[in-house]
């Protein structure tokens, strides 16, 4: 009772008899060991059981202190596992050491109940043991030192023994429960370790499905490609000109082309599967060849000219093995290229129309053609005649151009042009002071044209003088300046032209023999327009295309009409007069078609019986095809007036340009200055 009079709660339980104390720490212990289970997994570990159960054990005997010994699952042995203070665990460990010994300790354990026994090692007061054992086995053992007035027979000594089982229950629980805890951490690690293993499996299933997806796409753009190609590839088999055969080893036909089904004249379904011998080829016996020598080798056959057996056909063949992917022979391509056509244009090609410039179909324009391929070969001189426009001077160049001189120069000299001293002057050169004028030293044409050709154009009309100097020169190879004396040489070729009757000339007494014969050492005739009418139509189209594209115009070619005006007019200025006539005509007609209109009016207006045309060309002739071949006709024009009032009026009307004068009267320069000088007249 305290100083107030009221009772603590201590009074109270000192005042209940030790009997109904005893049971009520029973009910009390019993209510906590009930819960014991309960906090398994709220404990710290053995200890904080070890403790709890300590501290119960207290409660219910009188303890000085205390240990527990734990039976080590490895060896069996009993270690000191805990005791309420760390200084008295040597004593402790001595104790059991010495029960152990005297096999107390043993015999304590087969009762499984508390025991007293004294000190093993002779110390003051007894010890308490206490085994620590569950129906599956021994845990341990408590051991502790008692009061002095301790008993066994007390009831405290009896409930120990529920506490004692409970704590091996909760050590056994424990053990269990971090068994269980260790099963599954180790089953976690390895959930983990799996779930690590799975995410890196998906990650490598991932980056393998986008690889494969990224080759998919690769593989679908290469058959794209391929297809495409292939595709290409058909389009090209098929629309190739040559025929195109496949074959395999045995010869059984795998494909042909559209133009081998054109040839064989069926379709490509019905020669796949036959034997290449079965198709009914051309030149049959030759394609059997090339593709039995392509199968029999396995190289390829190049270039076999084929000609068919009645000679109507001409074909290239050619055999290729066909090679598989792997490498593997596996047949042949026969191609057949039908050459027919381009053989008689071969052919129709070697009968040329055309030498350097030089248009002709007629057969004397094909004989010229021959003639000029071999004087250009040549170093001779030679004489060109012909009347004036007939292309003299077309021939000078094409003989300069096709032989070997043709890298040196090509001077051109009109020889009427020019009064008699300074055509001497300009042929062979002057010295300083030669005559008024003179200045300085200059060259002559002759060494201006070293090593190429000099052009003497209108060489009928040179003086006497010229005539001997001409002569030297041809004999010598030497001339001097006009004014000096001193010889010169000059490595040149004379072309020489004239319109002029040399031999009449030479019989007049103008024209010296000998000269004519060192000059005409080889001749070339230029027949008149008029003597090979057959040209015209071939002149005019390479007129008409020419004015095209020197002047701009865009005529197609000439109606059958003007055709036939051109063909049957006398063309006294020859091709030139011709020439000039289409130049005016397309200027005038622009584009479509020349037609009578655009001629001069005395050209169209001449009537004549109708001119029969090659039956081949019966239309227009157009600019880019070949002319008709009409029929020569008798009259038609005279010769064109060249009077002085013409001519007068045509240098007028050109400005004083003699070129353009000559152009427009229908002449050549040379025959304008020819006539200049036959009238007379000095404009
Ligand atoms: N056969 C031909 N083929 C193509 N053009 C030709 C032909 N003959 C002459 N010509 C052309 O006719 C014009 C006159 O030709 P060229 O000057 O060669 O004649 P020429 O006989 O020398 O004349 P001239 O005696 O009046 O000097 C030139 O424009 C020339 O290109």
């Amino acid at each position: 009772m305290n100083q107030q009079g009221a009772e603590t709660e201590q009074d109270l339980r000192a005042r209940v008899p030790d009997e109904r104390r005893a049971t009520l720490a029973a009910l009390e212990l019993a209510a906590t060991l009930s819960h014991f289970d309960q906090r398994l997994d709220r404990m710290e570990g053995v200890d904080s059981i070890l403790r709890e159960t300590a501290a119960k054990a207290q409660g219910l005997v009188e303890m000085q202190s205390w240990a527990f010994f734990l039976v080590d699952p490895e060896t069996g042995d009993f270690t000191c596992a805990l005791t309420d203070g760390p200084e008295d665990r040597l004593r402790f460990e001595r104790e059991v050491d010495a029960l152990i010994e005297d096999r107390t300790f043993a015999w304590v354990l087969g009762r499984n109940r508390a025991v007293l026994v004294p000190s093993g090692i002779g110390a003051a007061g007894r010890l308490l043991l206490h085994p620590l054992a569950t129906s599956s086995g021994l845990w341990g053992m408590f051991v502790a030192f008692t009061g002095e007035g301790a008993e066994s027979t007390d009831l405290g000594f009896y409930l120990l023994t529920v506490v004692f089982f409970s704590c091996a229950s909760m050590l056994e629980s424990y053990s269990l429960y971090r068994q269980l805890q260790q099963v599954n951490e180790g089953l976690e690690q390895q959930v983990a370790d799996r779930t690590r293993e799975l995410v890196s499996i998906n990650s490598s299933l991932e980056r393998e499905v986008e690889e494969r997806s990224l080759a998919e796409q690769q593989l679908r753009r290469t058959l794209n490609e391929k297809e495409s190609y292939r595709q290409h590839l058909e389009a090209v088999f098929s629309s190739i000109q040559d025929a195109i055969i496949t074959v395999d080893l045995n010869g059984v036909v795998l494909n042909i082309n559209a133009a081998a089904e054109k040839m064989l004249g069926i379709p490509a379904a019905q020669a796949v599967r036959m034997h290449h011998t079965a198709l009914q080829l051309p030149c049959a016996r030759a394609c059997q060849d090339v593709l039995g020598a392509t199968l029999g080798s396995g190289t390829p056959v190049r270039e076999f000219r084929a000609v068919s057996e009645d000679g109507a056909q001409v074909m290239i063949l050619g055999g290729t093995p066909l090679i598989s992917l792997d490498g593997t022979f596996s047949g042949a391509v026969l191609s057949c290229r039908d050459i027919t056509r381009l053989v008689s244009l071969e052919q129709q090609l070697r009968q040329r129309h055309s030498f350097s410039n030089i248009i002709g179909r007629s057969k004397v324009m094909q004989s010229l053609f021959g003639l000029l391929e071999n004087l250009a070969a040549y170093d001779t001189t030679v004489l060109v005649t012909g009347e004036s426009g007939t292309g003299k001077e077309l021939v000078a160049e094409a003989l300069h151009y096709n032989g070997a001189r043709s890298g040196g120069p090509l001077v051109k000299v009109n020889c009427t042009a020019l009064s008699e001293s300074l055509l001497e002057s300009e042929l062979f050169g002057h010295v300083r002071g030669a005559f008024t004028g003179a200045v300085r030293d200059r060259a002559g044409r002759f060494e201006t044209a070293e090593g190429g050709t000099i052009f003497l154009d209108e060489i009928g009309d040179i003086s006497m003088r010229i005539q001997v100097l001409l002569l030297r020169f041809l004999e010598s190879k030497e001339f001097e300046r006009v004014g000096d004396t001193t010889p010169r040489r000059a490595d040149v070729r004379i072309v020489a032209a004239t319109n002029a009757d040399l031999h009449r000339r030479i019989s007049e007494g103008t024209f010296r023999a000998d000269l004519f014969y060192r000059l005409n050492v080889t001749s070339v005739h230029l027949p008149p327009l008029r003597e090979r009418r057959e040209d015209i139509p071939l002149l005019v189209q390479h007129f008409v295309e020419q004015c095209n594209t020197e002047l701009g115009t865009r005529v197609a070619g000439v109606d059958e009409k003007a055709m036939a005006a051109l063909v049957r007019a006398p063309w006294p200025g020859n091709v030139r007069e011709l020439k000039h006539t289409l130049e005016h005509a397309c200027v005038l007609c622009r584009d479509g078609y020349v037609e009578a209109g655009h001629l001069p009016a005395e050209l169209a207006a001449v009537e004549s019986p109708p001119v029969r045309f090659d039956a081949a060309v019966s239309g227009p002739v157009s600019a880019a095809a070949g002319g008709a071949v009409p029929q020569p006709v008798a009259g038609g024009f005279g010769r064109r007036q060249l009077d002085a009032r013409s001519i007068t009026a045509a240098i007028e009307q050109a400005g004083g340009n003699k070129a353009r004068a000559a152009r427009l009267l229908g002449v050549g320069r040379a025959t304008l200055y020819r006539k200049l000088r036959e009238l007379d007249m000095s404009i």
